[in-house]
């Protein structure tokens, strides 16, 4: 099987996650410069926009990076064009099925990274000529699926033949070795690089992710067909009560205008719509995104050098 870093061009085996209107040039290329892959997020932005992150990330790395094409976005033709124009080394996809345009980006010569939810989709966009895919389960931050990571990852190891990556729950060195346990190869990791000091995200979303606990987050949207982990504000309260009485989707969806940008850009706490994973609960610092990784993969070696507890309960080797 071919090795993930080859197929990202990095030295850790790792994918920063596409957080929608957060994940732009300074994230991106302060992960890429730390050894993993950093990721331009462009859910819901301009081609113009997309363009011009492009060129600026490649200002400030020489090393590789990816753009995430969310497949829900009313422009995502535009988005391709972008990406195949630019030669973007890696592109990953996320909430849709991606298998009309993987052909297009891999004769452009871009490594396509679909990020999938269940097993169906991973033999779909395997077929398609996807280099690799994001195994990610739902306890993930934003637009989920329904299987756990613990659950999805082997099964989607088992069936498809390329490199499958984890994601959902993992921000420490145990999540990657634990990863690593279920097959995958490496893992894409979101909630714990909002706290990045190169994210951009407003301060009162940096707060609401470093004082999270385990508890703090819920799916808002399954009435929708969207389901969403979002912290529980006042806002995912309101949503969860409208769902509750079966409110139209268009009510719904009325609510959450402007809740994204109130979160990354006003940093609302209570109004916002603060996209988070599970794991929240567990990250309490901000730092370097390159400190993140070295911590990790740090974290990782001391895991496997420490074998005396990988073995049968009482017996040491
Ligand atoms: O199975 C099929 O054919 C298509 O159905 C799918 C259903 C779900 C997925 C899926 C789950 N997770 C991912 C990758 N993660 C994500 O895409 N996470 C996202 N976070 C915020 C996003 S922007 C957004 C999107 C919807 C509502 C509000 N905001 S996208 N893709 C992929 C495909």
């Amino acid at each position: 099987m071919v090795n993930v870093c080859e197929v990202l061009g990095t030295e850790y085996p790792i994918i920063q996650g596409a957080m929608a209107r957060i994940a732009e040039c300074n994230l991106a290329a302060a992960v890429s410069n730390g050894g993993g892959l950093g990721i331009i997020a462009a859910g819901g932005e301009s081609a113009d926009w997309l363009r011009e992150q492009i060129k600026k990330t490649r200002e400030m790395t020489d090393k590789p990076f990816g753009v995430n094409i969310m497949l829900l976005a009313p422009n995502v033709d535009e988005l391709i064009d972008v990406v195949c124009e630019e030669k973007v080394p890696v592109v990953t996809t996320g909430a849709g099925n991606p298998g009309k345009y993987i052909a297009r980006m891999k004769e452009c010569g871009i490594k396509v990274v679909p990020v999938i939810a269940n097993v169906a989709l991973a033999l779909r966009v395997e077929r398609a000529g996807a280099d690799a895919v994001v195994a990610e389960g739902t306890e993930a931050g934003g637009h989920i699926g329904e299987t756990a990571t613990m659950a999805l990852v082997p099964q989607i190891v088992d069936a498809v033949k390329i490199p499958v990556l984890a994601a959902g729950g993992i921000a420490d060195g145990r999540g990657i070795a634990a990863a690593y346990m279920l097959g995958a190869k490496g893992v894409q990791v979101g909630t714990r690089f909002l706290v990045a000091n190169e994210c951009i995200v407003a301060p009162g979303y940096k707060n609401a992710i470093l004082k999270a606990k385990d508890s703090s987050t819920v799916a808002t949207g399954r009435s929708t067909g969207h389901p969403v982990r979002v912290i529980k504000n006042k806002l995912a309260r309101e949503i969860l009560a409208l769902e509750k009485k079966n409110e139209d989707v268009e009510k719904i969806n009325e609510l959450c205008t402007g809740t994204l940008a109130a979160a990354v850009r006003d940093g609302d706490a209570d109004h916002g719509n603060i996209m988070s994973g599970q794991i929240a609960g567990m990250v309490k610092k901000e730092q370097p995104a390159a400190e993140i990784i070295e911590e990790m993969f740090k974290e990782v070696e001391e895991i496997y050098e420490d074998r005396n507890h990988i073995c049968r309960t009482g017996r040491s080797v």
